[in-house]
């Protein structure tokens, strides 16, 4: 038998429950079949695909070696870690989870220092009068020099900070950080402020595909599937289903509700009966009903969708496009 298909889940931290509620919602029912405790699980209904449990540091570095086919872990470890990324990994989708921000951020006390110029300067008058350079305490280093760069940065050097970065700069061991934030409490809480255009990263959960996995016509088939499954949720997510009956529906009405509500009449136009069925944005649920009334329409029914199955999956387009043929 062939290799199986790997797709890695983070295992803790604060992404494991969303993957594990995100396959969910897609109809992928996740297994492990030797227990809690167990690192390696499949998906029920699914054969021949691993899931291999590890943490979000470690499915970055196995995508960049193609152990695993697929992964789900955060942008800023994919960015960090993997150098060339756009080559080596494709970031197929943003799954609207796990956000967060890599920052610069520098003492409160530090109060005419409000942008990357300004630290520009304290990098500069701090290598005069200490005769040694500003240590920025960090585990990005690589997203570092690249952002110091960037903004012309030298007179810096980095401390490696493996954890509690925030306290770096009251213990003395670094003069500023950069580091990730959510909401900004332990920042506020270890009196550190972020720099005006100190973010360097606005990071999410991403589902990333691995150039140098083994990508059999048999592994390209698991994906497919596993992307039709992901594609079908998220298409779902973006409309509701409105249904009603119109005496008179002609193109030209489609074609209004289309450019202004951005609704689509996924079965074309009215069948005989006249009922009509559109896919609509949620936020545009009112206009459309308010239109459909004013046009003749007596009732209007509104309700939510679990999967939208279309011809095309976008999804594996992306994904087909990236590997090549
Ligand atoms: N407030 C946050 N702080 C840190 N990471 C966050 C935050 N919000 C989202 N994340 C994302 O979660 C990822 C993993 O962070 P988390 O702390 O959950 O894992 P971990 O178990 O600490 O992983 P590791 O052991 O590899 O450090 C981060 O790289 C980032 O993409
Ligand atoms: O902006 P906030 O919402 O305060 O979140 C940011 C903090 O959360 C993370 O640490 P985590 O709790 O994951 O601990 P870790 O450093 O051990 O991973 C991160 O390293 C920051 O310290
Ligand atoms: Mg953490």
């Amino acid at each position: 038998m062939s290799n199986p298909f790997v797709l890695a889940v983070p295992s803790k931290g604060r992404l494991q429950e969303n993957a594990d509620a995100f396959f969910a919602r897609a109809g992928l029912t996740l297994a492990k079949p030797r227990g809690a405790r167990d690192y390696r699980g499949t998906i029920v209904s699914l054969d021949n695909v691993e899931i291999a449990y590890l943490s979000a540091s470690e499915i970055a570095a196995q995508l960049a070696r193609g152990q695993i086919h697929l992964g789900i872990t955060g942008e800023d470890l994919i960015r960090e870690s993997i150098a060339d990324a756009d080559r080596r990994v494709m970031l197929i989708e943003s799954l609207g989870f796990g956000s967060a921000n890599v920052v610069v951020a520098v003492p409160q006390a530090w109060i005419d220092v409000r942008t990357m110029a300004d630290l520009d300067d304290v990098a500069t008058s701090f290598r005069v009068k200490h005769n040694r350079r500003m240590r920025v305490a960090t585990k990005y280093i690589n997203l570092t020099r690249h952002f110091f760069a960037l903004h012309g940065i030298v007179d810096y050097r980095i401390v490696e900070s493996a954890g509690a970065t925030e306290g770096a700069p009251a213990s003395g061991a670094a003069e500023l950080i950069v580091d990730i934030t959510t909401t900004g409490a332990t920042l506020a809480a270890n009196g550190l402020k972020v720099l005006d255009d100190g973010t360097m990263l606005r990071s999410q959960a991403n589902l990333v595909a691995s150039r140098a996995a083994d990508w059999t016509a048999e592994a390209r088939e698991t994906a497919r599937v596993i992307l039709d499954h992901i594609a079908a949720r998220a298409r779902a997510a973006k409309y509701k289903e409105v249904r009603t009956r119109l005496a008179n529906c002609d193109d030209a009405l489609l074609t209004e509700i289309h450019d202004r509500f951005g609704a689509v009449a996924p079965f074309g136009g009215p069948a005989s009966s006249g009922i009509l069925t559109l896919h609509c944005p949620p936020a545009q649920l009112y206009p459309l009903g308010s239109l459909l009334r004013a046009r003749g329409a007596d009732t209007v029914s509104i309700g939510s969708l679990d999967y939208v199955m279309a011809r095309d999956n976008p999804l594996f387009s992306r994904l087909e496009a990236f590997l090549g043929t």
